[in-house]
């Protein structure tokens, strides 16, 4: 252990540690800025998470895993008023709504030093407060945005159903308009019907967004948004015509009380339907305002839109925590007579730390970019113009899906490399892993948004094919019918072109199935079905070329003015990054580029010397993600790296080491051990 001083504190740093930070090569505070977008933004970060978490309310005396479920929650109410409070009065004065955003990545951030798993407002801060912005007329924002924004109702959105998630407009709970008593009554038919899902529902929220069947004048116009209050103000107590409860327990989000949620002819105001798409007069007349009828999905585009940043985030804490332990830890003895190397410097610990770290800025950017993309068609339909809807929903989806999958996978890959005590809870791995792994389904399954972008990309093909102009994210595509292919061009952006020719080959390849089923007598349905792996495939494809080449451009805008070691350790990253996936997709290029054998020997040396390239700079470049420890909340990936410290004095906190015999033992043990049991 070597005496540091930090933020005019006295601590013990891990002697390996210190020796890493002194191999960094670059201005950590540089990369932190650009991953942040800006040193004012690492300013304001910095700022906030000194307001949030100085007076220490955000730490937990007795770690959660020892609570009961029922404790877990109410911890977590407790906690989630006090953060809620320190947001509302203090950090939205001093910031302002419009420069930080209420759903800013950096409240999110700070949320994981006060929750282990998550917060019951959740879903009011994701769900429930953006949909009131994105579905209500200027009259209904004014009503229901301020008491949502200063916490005078909380809610939720409620739309899944027990039998059906996926498929919205299969969704059956009925809002039927009465126009005599000016009032929707809302009804769940069946016990299929029945909602089952939403976070906070179960016990927290007094207030929801449902999404029910509309009928009015005996005519069903789909599905619709309407905010439905369920419990008492001022008792809780759920209203009459509502069964509301929590769900039981999950692999994850345990305090998030998920609920379930059964209407009994619950009459609601007319008002209370969210009419900026769609209005219902008070006479039952039904109105389309919208051009385009999925407007009402907005609040899952948006949602998908900011997994996308939630998702570099997650990885970053992993990949902090993995690479900090890597230098810590030493094991084994590759040479007779020579020390333990830290495992950091196994080549294959590399392998499976770097690409994390390279995935988490790839991410970062992306998101950062996908977000100015979701604004930019925002600003478009407040103008009424809907054509940039589509490429967004498409983009968004495939994003959605790829970051989510891509993003667990990695999680658990820095799991395994911190071997056992990897898999103790105190390490967090396994928590951050069990919040990711959700992700890839809610909002959203995988595979179902990934078929939607093949929708987009088919349609797209289409449009190549006569020879149209298509949208930036797909002009690749109108190289696809060049018939020569070129010499393999190793080069970054000889890769990036390398695997847009991969995806457009793809999606000329499942034209060709579906074409080839609608010949042989199949309709478009049944053709689209039986060529939906394929179809799953091209647009990942698709997804992983937009990500590689935004990942790409963005590293050179970004780093532009940058120190020459940023520029060029970001810059090895993302050459780490591209030389990756040209290795685990070999087969890919084999099949679509004039790749040979010889060029992914070459490729395989050129990412082996990369991960020796990066290695020294390693903790530079988690800390440079500079995540607190209250925020990492990990025994193994603390800044001091105390590890085996940290270990021994969680393990001190297991209710079973408070007595130094269990009352099992005589009860149970002893008896059984003597054969008297
Ligand atoms: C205390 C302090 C704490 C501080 C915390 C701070 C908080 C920060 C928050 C940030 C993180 C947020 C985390 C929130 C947690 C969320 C928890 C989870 C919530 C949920 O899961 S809600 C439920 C979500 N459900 C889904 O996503 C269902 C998925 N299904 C669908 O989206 C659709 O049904 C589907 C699959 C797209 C099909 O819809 P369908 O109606 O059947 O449409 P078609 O297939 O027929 O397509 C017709 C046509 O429309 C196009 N389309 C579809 N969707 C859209 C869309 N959204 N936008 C635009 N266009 C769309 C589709 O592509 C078709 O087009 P064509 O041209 O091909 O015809
Ligand atoms: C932690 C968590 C929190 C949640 N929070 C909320 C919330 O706050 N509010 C809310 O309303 N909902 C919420 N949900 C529900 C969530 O949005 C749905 O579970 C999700 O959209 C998936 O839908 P599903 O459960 O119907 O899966 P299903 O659609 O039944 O999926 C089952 C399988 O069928 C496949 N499949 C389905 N349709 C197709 C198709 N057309 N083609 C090919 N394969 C298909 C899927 O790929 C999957 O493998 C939450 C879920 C979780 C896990």
């Amino acid at each position: 252990m070597k005496i540091k001083m930090l933020a005019g504190k006295t601590i013990e740093i891990n002697v390996d540690l210190v020796k890493e930070r002194a191999k960094c090569n670059f201005n950590i505070r540089e990369v932190t800025h650009i991953l942040d977008g800006g040193e004012k933004n690492t300013i304001q970060r910095k700022k906030i998470e000194d307001i949030s978490l100085n007076d220490g309310q955000s730490r937990d005396v007795i770690p959660e895993e020892y609570l009961s479920p029922k404790e877990r929650y109410e911890n977590a109410v407790k906690k989630s008023c006090i953060y809620a409070r320190i947001i509302k009065t203090e950090l939205m004065n001093m910031t302002g709504l419009e420069t930080l955003g209420f759903n800013s990545p950096v409240f999110r951030r700070i949320a994981d030093a006060y929750f282990k798993e998550v917060t019951p407002l959740l879903a009011h801060f994701g769900m429930f407060v953006p949909t009131i912005m994105g579905q209500c007329t200027p009259e209904q924002l004014a009503h229901w945005l301020p008491r949502a924004l200063n916490f005078e109702i909380v809610g939720t959105y409620v739309q899944t159903e027990l039998g059906h998630g996926t498929f919205i407009r299969g969704l059956e709970t009925t809002a039927t308009y009465d126009p005599q008593t000016e009032e929707f009554v809302l009804h769940s038919p069946t016990l299929s019907s029945y909602k089952w899902w939403a976070g906070g529902l179960g016990k927290t929220v007094n207030y929801c967004v449902v999404v029910a069947q509309l009928y009015t004048k005996g005519v069903c116009h789909g599905v619709h948004t309407f905010i439905v209050q369920i419990r008492d103000e001022e008792t809780h107590m759920p209203l009459p015509g509502i069964r509301v409860g929590d769900i039981g327990p999950k692999m994850g989000y345990n305090t998030g009380d998920n609920g379930f949620l059964v209407f009994n002819h619950h009459r609601i105001p007319r008002e209370n339907m969210m009419m900026k798409n769609a209005q219902v007069l008070k006479d039952g007349t039904y109105v389309k305002v919208a051009r385009h009828e999925k407007l009402t999905y907005g609040t899952m585009v948006y949602v998908r839109v900011m997994l996308v940043n939630e998702m570099a985030f997650n990885l970053a804490k992993a990949v902090t925590i993995a690479v900090r332990y890597s230098a810590v830890r030493r094991q084994s003895q590759p040479k007779p007579n020579q020390p333990e190397p830290q495992v950091l410097d196994y080549l294959t610990q590399q392998h499976k730390l770097f690409i994390c770290i390279a995935t988490a800025h790839a991410l970062q950017f992306t998101s950062d970019w996908l977000y100015k993309t979701f604004t930019s068609v925002l600003a478009d339909i407040r103008d009424d113009k809907i054509d940039t809807l589509p490429e967004l929903h498409a983009l968004s989806s495939c994003l959605k899906a790829i970051c989510t999958s891509d993003c667990a996978a990695f999680i658990e890959i820095c799991r395994f490399a911190c071997g056992g005590h990897g898999y103790m809870a105190s390490s967090n791995l396994s928590m951050i892993y069990s919040y990711v792994s959700a992700t890839r389904t809610y909002e959203g399954d995988y595979t179902v948004l990934l078929l939607q972008t093949a929708r987009f990309l088919v349609k797209a093909w289409e449009q190549v094919e006569k020879r149209r102009p298509v949208t930036s994210t797909i002009s690749y595509l109108s190289h696809a019918f060049d018939k020569l292919k070129k010499p393999w061009d190793g080069s970054n952006e000889g890769i990036i072109r390398a695997f847009q020719r991969v995806a457009a080959g793809k999606i000329s390849a499942c034209i060709n199935c579906i074409r080839y089923h609608q010949k042989s007598g199949k309709d478009f349905e049944d053709a689209w079905q039986l060529t939906t792996i394929q179809l799953v495939a091209a647009a990942e494809a698709h997804c992983r070329a937009v990500i590689y080449d935004t990942y790409y451009n963005e590293t050179i805008r970004l780093t532009a003015s940058s120190s020459p070691n940023v520029k060029s350790v970001m810059e090895q990253l993302c050459t780490l990054y591209l030389l990756y996936w040209s290795l685990e997709r070999t087969g890919d290029l084999l099949r679509f580029t004039s790749l040979s054998e010889k060029d992914i020997f070459d490729l395989q040396q050129r990412y082996e010397k990369m991960l020796a390239v990066i290695r020294p700079n390693a903790v530079g470049l988690v800390d440079a993600f500079d995540i607190r420890d209250e925020i990492l909340n990990s025994t193994l990936g603390a800044y001091d790296g105390r590890v085996y410290e940290r270990l021994m004095e969680e393990a001190l906190k297991s209710p079973l080491n408070a007595e130094p015999v269990n009352s099992s033992f005589h009860k149970h043990l002893k008896p059984f051990m003597q054969g008297k049991l």
